[in-house]
């Protein structure tokens, strides 16, 4: 059977004006995956409200971060699937979540070069309902409708396999050599704490406390708070970063629920009035850089910091299309094209 890979991320809008930005978080928001409630409490917050005061404001910092040939996510994600296709004889497509680059033209263009077995790849390190479920539940969707013969395999979160925490590690030290920071603050993309207990498997280990994701359980193959933690604590230890140097928080929060926590912006003012002058921050919830890493961190995450009287901020850049990351991908194409467990 012929193969080929369909890379997922999420998204971007069309373009940074206001109309194509309300369609896009349209889309995204209206997902009930990511606003998980009833769809008539969906079309009041979403439609009544957030697309009536969002698109401006979220329009004015894509802006901020535009580049030339478009967003830096969807061209970051180019970059990646054009080195990837380098490395492997299978063809590379990729595809995003929301937008027009549909997961319906990406299996497209793979069935019309004769593929009849995907692997499905969200591009997301940690498993959450937001994200990986959602691309998967699609691409079923799609496939049932669409492409019946088509069969597809997808890839679980990655999170915890060492050559993925080798690959971060290195790319951190390498970015990081010589800064002479203080703090190194891990963000992730946060998510709202319901999200957490809605795919705890078990339905009863998930505490929102902390006490829950550093005890073994089979709900961490899906909890993204246990999956977070533990990429930060993994690089910690591959890296050797003393204790108290490093720490996790969690950024990008919308709305009036409790989202995971501590936050990012809180964290990075409290490490400035601690005392830090200079202070490091990486974001593992994204393989590229986009509006959250380019805008919401490097430049508001950095004002924070100096508001507070932190000196020096160093923001590392996701792995984007580093040869070490597209060398570990295909490596996993790889094995998987040689029918061996992906990931084993
Ligand atoms: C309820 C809302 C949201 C959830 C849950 C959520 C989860 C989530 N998102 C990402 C990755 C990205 N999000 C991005 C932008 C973005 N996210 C939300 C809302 C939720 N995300 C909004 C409203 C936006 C748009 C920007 C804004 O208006 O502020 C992006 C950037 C896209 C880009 O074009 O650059 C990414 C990437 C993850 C990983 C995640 C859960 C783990
Ligand atoms: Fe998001
Ligand atoms: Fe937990």
């Amino acid at each position: 059977m012929k193969k080929g890979i369909l890379l997922v991320n999420l998204g971007s809008p069309d373009s940074p004006e206001p109309k194509d930005v309300k369609k896009y978080l349209g889309e995204f928001l209206m997902d009930e995956r990511v606003i998980d409630v009833p769809l008539w409490a969906r079309n009041l917050l979403v439609k009544g409200i957030i697309l009536n005061t969002r698109p401006k404001a979220s329009a004015a910092a894509y802006k901020k971060i535009w580049w030339e040939e478009g967003s830096p996510l969807i061209v970051l994600s180019e970059r990646l699937q054009n080195k990837l296709q380098k490395q492997v004889e299978q063809p590379v497509a990729l595809a995003m979540r929301y937008g027009s680059m549909t997961i319906k033209k990406g299996l497209q263009e793979l069935v019309d070069k004769g593929v009849e077995e995907v692997l499905l790849f969200p591009l997301y390190p940690q498993f959450a309902m937001a994200t990986t479920e959602t691309i998967i539940v699609l691409a079923e969707e799609i496939q049932q409708e669409y492409f019946p013969n088509l069969n597809i395999e997808s890839v679980p979160a990655f999170y915890n396999k060492p050559d993925y925490i080798e690959v971060l590690s290195n790319s951190i030290k390498r970015h990081l050599q010589g800064k002479n920071y203080e703090h190194l603050l891990f963000s992730y993309h946060g998510v709202p704490e319901r999200h957490i207990r809605k795919s705890d498997i078990t339905k009863s280990h998930c505490k929102i406390d902390g006490s829950c994701c550093a005890t073994a359980s089979k709900a961490h193959e899906f909890c993204y708070r246990h999956q977070c933690k533990e990429v930060t604590r993994l690089v910690g230890e591959k890296l050797k970063l003393e204790e108290g140097s490093f720490s996790t928080s969690f950024q990008s929060r919308l709305g009036f629920d409790p989202w995971l926590q501590p936050y990012t912006d809180r964290t990075i003012e409290r490490l400035g009035k601690q005392g830090i002058k200079n202070m490091a921050i990486v974001t593992p919830a994204f393989v590229s850089d986009c509006l959250e890493t380019l805008e919401e961190i490097a430049m508001e995450g950095e004002e924070i910091f100096h508001e507070v009287g932190g000196k020096y901020f160093t923001t590392v850049p996701c792995l984007n299309d580093d040869d070490e990351w597209v060398a570990l991908l295909s490596k996993w194409v790889k094995k998987w094209a040689t029918s061996e467990s992906i990931l084993a």
